[in-house]
């Protein structure tokens, strides 16, 4: 397996011709509130190219920074740092006259027609506005455009003087893919598409996207929760985990043998269509971190179950490990959850406050388990720190004593499947084990149990 920058290895990930090449890009939105506070670091870092012409699918759970990248790729949002070019052009650094002729190549559509069309306007009004904000030719001829597009889109002329409330769901996501077309883009990102409208209108609104696609030869970025309609509509798909890119490549090669550990654990919640097959399934514990404090070193090292052992512990027992990566997790919550001044009060006052005590916390975690002296002793120094209500230091505390690189070292992006795929994990080194051979050990040890 090669090691590879992600710029070298996205560089060579496709063979068509590219038309957007993203480069180390992040957007951080600045703490609010009196004092500040750190930022919530959306999208941190990614590196990727979009061929033209192809659909690129961005998927991962709710809040993970899949709308921020796309606003940020049309420059709804400024970046904070990294590089967008756009036919060669860094887009990032132009404003003015020069960044509105440029937003003509590039729209954006979004996942709720309900709020995202003006409901005082009429459709013709609404689909004709960008050519009245870019004064483009006359004015009967951006009738004689907004005609066209209606029919484009599967609406009649007639729809032209009526308002958006008059129209269904499937409708109102048409006037608004019509309006995204009018000024001819080369790139549409859209946004969630089809998650607000009914399955039977999904399909339909689906295949128009394919066909403008085919007609106008226009490039896609499609960002969605639901896996399957990904991998019908999108050529190659991106992972996106805590404002990072995990795993990128062809859409069929990337559901059919996943290179990623979180790309694993997000298939494997898809529910099966055949209640007879037997797909197991992988149950990530606790909840993502807060994107104003992601780990230092791989951004799924706090719920990975694949995670990498510190050499000094490689022996240990995965039930054990597993019990002690629960505590790092409940810690780190601790020292993340703001504790109010009643709550603190009542602990100084020895009073019952919401949170367990460490005792509780340990005989929870470590009741049932053996737990080796050379565990117990750091576990004592942790149930201290906790004790002294010094949950920060306990927290690094179990980080210096029980972290691997995936706790304090960024991987890199390694090719993995030749050059289409990349996966951003520590185990794709030639020294360790990969991802898929360590979870199909962790599953027949559960099935024999
Ligand atoms: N304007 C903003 N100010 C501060 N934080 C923001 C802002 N917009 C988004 N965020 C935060 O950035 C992170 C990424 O949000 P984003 O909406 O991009 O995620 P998402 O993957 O699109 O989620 P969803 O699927 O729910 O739409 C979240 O933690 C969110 O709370």
């Amino acid at each position: 397996m090669s090691k590879q920058t992600a710029m070298e290895s996205e560089a060579t990930a496709t063979t068509g011709e590219t038309l957007v090449e993203v480069r180390n890009l992040k957007k951080y939105y600045e703490g609010g509130g009196m004092f500040g506070g750190d930022p919530v670091k959306a999208v941190d870092g990614v590196s990727f190219d979009i061929q033209k012409g192809e659909t690129l699918g961005l998927v991962g759970e709710s809040g993970c920074g899949k709308t921020t990248l796309g606003r940020t790729l049309v420059q709804l949002e400024d970046a904070t740092d990294g590089e967008i070019h756009f036919d060669g052009r860094d887009i990032t650094s132009i404003s003015g006259e020069e960044l509105k002729a440029w937003r003509q190549d590039t729209q954006m559509v979004f996942q709720d027609p309900e709020s995202s069309l003006n409901d005082r306007m009429t459709v013709g009004e609404i689909v004709r506005e960008p050519l009245d904000v870019h004064d483009w030719k006359t004015p009967q001829e951006r009738r004689a455009r907004v005609r066209e597009l209606l029919e484009t889109v599967g609406l009649r002329e007639e729809h032209y003087y009526r308002y958006p409330h008059q129209f269904s769901g499937g409708q109102r996501q048409r006037i608004g893919i019509a309006r995204a077309l009018a000024l001819e883009p080369d790139f549409i990102v859209l946004d969630e598409p089809v998650s607000a409208l009914d399955v039977s209108v999904q399909a339909k609104v689906l295949n128009l996207l394919e066909d403008l696609q085919n007609e106008f030869g226009l490039t896609y970025l499609f960002i969605a929760h639901d896996l399957a309609v990904v991998r019908h509509i999108c050529d190659r798909v991106a992972v996106m985990y805590l404002g990072n890119i995990m795993e990128l490549g062809p859409a069929d090669d990337l559901f059919d043998s996943p290179s990623n550990p979180y790309t694993h654990a997000l298939l494997s919640a898809i529910p099966e269509p055949d209640p007879t097959s037997k797909r197991d399934r992988i149950t990530l514990r606790g909840t993502p971190p807060s994107p104003r404090d992601p780990p230092e070193g791989c951004p799924f090292s706090t719920r990975c179950p694949v995670k990498i052992k510190p050499e000094e512990y490689r022996d240990l027992d995965d039930e054990l490990w597993t019990r002690i990566e629960v505590l790092r997790e409940v810690i780190r919550e601790r020292s993340r959850a703001e504790r109010s001044l009643s709550d603190r009060a009542r602990e100084l006052l020895g009073m019952e406050t919401r949170y367990s005590s460490i005792e509780e916390i340990r005989e929870e975690v470590f009741g049932d388990v053996a737990v080796p002296s050379r565990v117990e002793t750091h576990i004592d120094e942790v149930a201290d720190y906790v004790r002294a209500g010094k949950e920060a230091e306990a927290r690094r505390y179990l980080f210096e004593e029980f972290g691997s690189e995936c706790d304090y070292e960024r991987p890199e992006l390694y090719d993995v499947d030749g050059v289409q795929s990349v996966s951003l994990c520590h185990r794709h080194q030639s020294e360790h084990e990969e991802p898929a051979t360590v979870y199909e050990r962790q599953l027949s040890a559960s099935g024999s149990k």
